[in-house]
């Protein structure tokens, strides 16, 4: 029975949208008019058009309800649609044609087609509220809509195609819910259901509650396979909405999105970093590289002006200079200058493993700078993506990288507002294209800082963190010869850092020198048990050193002399030159070799020639190459005259040995001077010694103290 009950009603909302679509026949209505009268007669040849138009009849057939009495369809459609009898006649400019279809429809099968008249237009307007209440829980209309247009057009075409290349078409072209009807085995479906009833011996009375049944649960499954469609589809629409999201917050997110952009490798962007906060203010120690970077910032802040007078600035700025000498601070201070975005490039950034991709990279940089142009772009290590163009398996693409760069340095105008800065600590690496005018054209040295320099760098840093008043940053600054603006910088920090260790409340000149000589010569190894001999040893050959440096005229004043083990030796005296020294006097290098050989020559007076130790060795190759830079370089043998040899190694033998014995003279010389003073000063020597074996490290003035005689104050 097909009975429509209120409880059943709501699951045969879903499949009447099936029997909509898949009744629905919306070939154009006048083909089936001309066409089906003539050959509706000749069943045995199905002629492709008649297959079209029994279409509707073969879906009725699917769901088995072909053999359904008018009666029964009757009442299905009255529990679907009430009313929908009464208003069945009345005509619409759409009706003639249908009257023909459904005349074939009468002649095929013997009674009218009554789900004809649900795929008419008509339908819609006599039942709209109807079937909108059906349908409005899943939204049908549109998918009725739908299904029709879809029908009209692939339908004709494919008609003599095999089941299976029509499955192929329903599956490409049906909404996804009304695959799963659509792509159902038609035939077996009939046959099942008439074959069931003849194997079961169905009496003829019963067979129609049978077929109800059928339909009834056949409607229920629908519903439920709706259902379960239904929730699927929902699930997958939250899916694809959180992926949206997902991609959307990843592109958003900074730090998300320089890692997305790296992978990506080819299309990656480039982003400026605006450095308002750092000026030539923070850049200390290199006055000059900042004078002739000014006129750089003055055109950055106003190309027009240049470009009025005709004036032509580089494109290209080199700054070449040791590491840490603050090249890259130098640049960013150029772009906060001039108040310009600034891009960052690292030249290893363009070298790549991959083909194209270094020199898509060195595109889009320049790309994006042209477009935010005045801008300053920073190209750090310049020298591994501009070196010499040597074919390497290490760097199989760095020629077209190269290429890149400098078809983008000519590709754009001098005036353009685009600086480019490049740093290098190996300027004779570049290749000559790169440095040819027109492209880096003007070089800018940034040496390692002066004593000047190093004292506004070491006040600078100082001045973040805490420190005690008697900190005196030029004694540091005298004592740190050769160090780096970066250097310094990390000398402060880690000075810092101990005090922080040792739970001071400020940084004092203690930690200072510290954490210099943590730096120079390694950290402390106080873990080290040095036996009192050897303790005793040390301290006499470090006061050694230190007697000949205080009474030489023309040695360096001493700053401190330590038997504390720090890397690899067991201790040291430092010294300090008041200034650096551009210039080197015969005596002061004949000083310096004398307190070299103060060491040693204090183990031998002290404790006889069987006892001396390997310990003076580091001194004897620092007095040795004072000697021979005397005799060979600086022309100050008598001997030997006012002459250079570099490459002692290809001289005659003659001039070789005469080397060796000006060297070997002057050495000798230096030691027994050495000798004399720690002779005359026994005592001196034997009191400090002393006072290390005390207090370890003593500093310029307590040593001076001791070697007046005075007693220390205790520490
Ligand atoms: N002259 C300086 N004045 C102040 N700080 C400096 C100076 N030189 C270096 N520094 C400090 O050292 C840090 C590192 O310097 P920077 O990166 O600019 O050196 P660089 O010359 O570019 O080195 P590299 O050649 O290794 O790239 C800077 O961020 C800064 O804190
Ligand atoms: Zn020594």
């Amino acid at each position: 029975m097909f009975s429509l009950s209120s409880t059943v009603q709501p699951q045969v909302t879903v499949p009447l949208s099936h029997l909509i679509s898949a009744f629905h026949s919306p070939k154009p209505v006048s083909v089936s008019v001309s066409t089906s009268v003539s050959q509706s007669k000749h069943r045995d040849v199905v002629p492709e058009h008649e297959v079209s138009s029994s279409e509707p009849a073969l879906n009725l057939r699917d769901l088995g309800l072909s053999e359904l009495k008018i009666g029964q369809i009757d009442q299905l459609v009255e529990n679907l649609l009430p009313g929908f009898h009464k208003g069945r006649n009345v005509s619409s400019h759409w009706h003639a044609s249908h009257v023909s279809a459904q005349s074939f429809f009468e002649n095929k099968y013997g009674h009218l087609d009554m789900f004809h008249a649900l795929r008419s237009s008509y339908l819609f307007r006599q039942h709209s509220r109807t079937l909108q209440r059906l349908c409005s829980d899943l939204q049908y209309w549109p998918v009725f809509i739908q299904s029709r247009g879809f029908k009209t057009l692939k339908s004709r075409t494919r008609r003599l195609q095999s089941t299976s290349e029509r499955l192929a078409e329903t599956q490409n072209i049906a909404p996804s819910f009304v695959k799963g009807f659509l792509l159902r085995d038609r035939g077996s479906d009939v046959e099942s259901l008439d074959k069931l009833m003849k194997t079961k011996n169905i009496p003829e009375a019963h067979q129609d509650a049978f077929k109800t049944g059928f339909a009834e649960g056949f409607l229920k499954a629908q519903a439920l396979t709706q259902k379960t469609n239904d929730s699927l589809r929902r699930t997958r629409l939250i899916l694809f909405v959180l992926l949206l999201f997902g991609i959307y917050g990843l592109l958003k997110n900074p730090f998300l999105s320089v890692r997305f952009r790296t992978t990506t490798g080819l299309d990656s962007a480039v982003d400026p970093v605006q450095m308002k906060n750092v000026t030539f203010e923070h850049v200390k120690g290199v006055e000059e590289a900042k004078q002739e970077l000014q006129e750089v910032v003055e055109f950055l802040k106003n190309p027009q002006k240049f470009t009025v007078l005709g004036g032509k600035l580089p494109k290209g700025i080199l700054l070449v200079g040791p590491p840490g000498t603050g090249k890259t601070l130098l640049a960013r201070a150029v772009a906060g200058e001039a108040d310009v975005p600034f891009y960052y490039a690292s030249g290893s950034e363009f070298d790549e493993m991959f083909v194209g991709v270094g020199a898509s990279r060195i595109r889009n940089l320049f790309r994006e700078a042209k477009a935010n142009a005045p801008c300053v772009i920073f190209i750090d290590e310049l020298d591994s993506v501009g070196g010499k163009r040597i074919e390497s398996p290490m760097h199989p693409y760095s020629r077209q990288t190269i290429n890149q760069l400098l078809a983008e340095m000519d590709g754009f105008k001098p005036n353009e507002g685009v600086i480019i800065i490049g740093a290098t600590n190996f300027p004779e690496a570049l290749d000559n294209a790169l440095i040819r005018p027109g492209r880096f054209d003007m070089q800018v040295t940034v040496p390692r800082p002066d004593v000047k320099g190093r004292t506004e760098i070491l006040k600078w840093y100082l001045n973040k963190i805490k420190f005690d008043k008697s900190v005196d940053p030029e004694i540091i600054a005298r004592g740190t010869v050769g160090f780096s603006g970066a250097e310094l910088e990390n000398l402060v920090n880690q000075a810092a850092l101990k005090a922080a260790v040792d739970g001071k409340e400020m940084v004092t000149m203690k930690e200072l020198e510290f954490s210099k000589d943590k730096i120079l010569m390694g950290p402390e190894r106080r873990s080290v048990e040095i036996d009192n001999k050897n303790k005793t040893i040390t301290a006499y050959h470090e006061s050694g050193h230190a007697i000949i440096a205080y009474y030489t005229k023309d040695a360096m004043p001493i700053n401190k002399a330590t038997i504390m083990p720090r890397g690899p030796t067991l201790g040291h005296v430092s010294l300090l030159p008041e200034n650096d020294r551009w210039n080197e006097t015969r005596a002061q290098l004949l000083a310096q070799m004398d307190v070299s050989m103060g060491g040693r020559v204090a183990e031998e007076l002290i404790f006889g020639t069987d006892h001396i130790t390997t310990g003076a060795s580091s001194d004897f190759d620092i007095a040795t190459k004072i000697a021979k830079r005397m005799v060979t370089k600086f022309g100050m043998s008598e001997k030997l005259g006012v002459m250079t040899y570099s490459d002692t190694g290809k001289l005659s033998p003659e001039t070789q040995s005469a080397i060796e014995q000006e060297i070997r003279i002057l050495l000798r010389e230096s030691y027994e001077r050495a000798k004399h003073i720690l002779k005359t000063h026994a005592k001196e020597h034997k009191n400090l010694a002393e006072a290390l074996l005390t207090y370890e490290t003593l500093d310029a003035k307590e040593i001076q103290i001791v070697l007046e005689g005075k007693k220390l104050e205790v520490r």
